[in-house]
């Protein structure tokens, strides 16, 4: 039986300033706090959404699945860019950061409440600011939903706009 469990995830080591995302930044209390580590040459995502994400009841809504494949997507292509950079989670260098240009989902079967989710993902490399990711999420051993992010490397116009 495979372990459900992500020991190191790129957004432990995302700086204070880009660690606030509703859906993978460690210190948004209000957030879902989506890790996401390697898992061979794939990265994974593992996440049981409380009883209020439903659709219908006894299903997940599918904004959240695809709030699932956004961050996944990111965090799959921060560590992907990341280890070609010669770094790895825990060696003290900073991550890249991404910001998601595009999401496309498809809802493949009704996802139910109450397992663990689980998002594999295969990174591409498109060009040195451009990634893709394809990823499909597992509810058990039933593929529910696949989706592709593309990413683009985060243009400095984002920093300093919190508020
Ligand atoms: C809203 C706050 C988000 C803050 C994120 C902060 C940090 C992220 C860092 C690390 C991760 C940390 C935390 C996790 C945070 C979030 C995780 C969830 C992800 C999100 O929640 S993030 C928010 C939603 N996200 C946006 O808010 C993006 C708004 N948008 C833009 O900021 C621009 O639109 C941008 C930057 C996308 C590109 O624009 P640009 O003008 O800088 O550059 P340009 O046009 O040259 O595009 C360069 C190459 O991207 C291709 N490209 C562009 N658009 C495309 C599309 N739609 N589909 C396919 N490819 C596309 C072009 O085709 C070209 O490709 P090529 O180079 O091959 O020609």
């Amino acid at each position: 039986m495979e372990e459900l469990k992500v020991e190191k995830a790129i957004q432990d080591i995302y700086p204070d300033d880009i660690a606030w995302c509703y859906g993978c930044g460690r210190l948004n209390d209000d957030g879902h706090h989506l890790r996401t580590g390697w898992h061979g040459d794939k990265t994974i995502t593992i996440y049981t959404p409380e009883s209020k994400y439903m659709g219908i009841p006894g299903f997940i809504y599918g904004g959240l699945i695809a709030s699932l494949i956004d961050c996944h997507g990111t965090g799959s292509a921060a560590l992907a860019l990341h280890r070609k950079n010669g770094h790895e989670i825990g060696d003290g260098a900073e991550p890249p950061r991404f910001v998601t240009a595009n999401l496309n989902v498809d809802f493949l079967k009704p996802t139910p409440q109450h397992v663990p989710l689980k998002a594999i993902g295969t990174v591409e490399e498109i060009h040195p600011k451009k990634w893709k990711v394809e990823t499909e999420v597992y509810a058990q051993d039933t593929l529910c939903a696949r989706g592709t992010v593309v990413l683009v490397v985060m243009p400095s116009t984002f920093l300093n706009k919190n508020d």
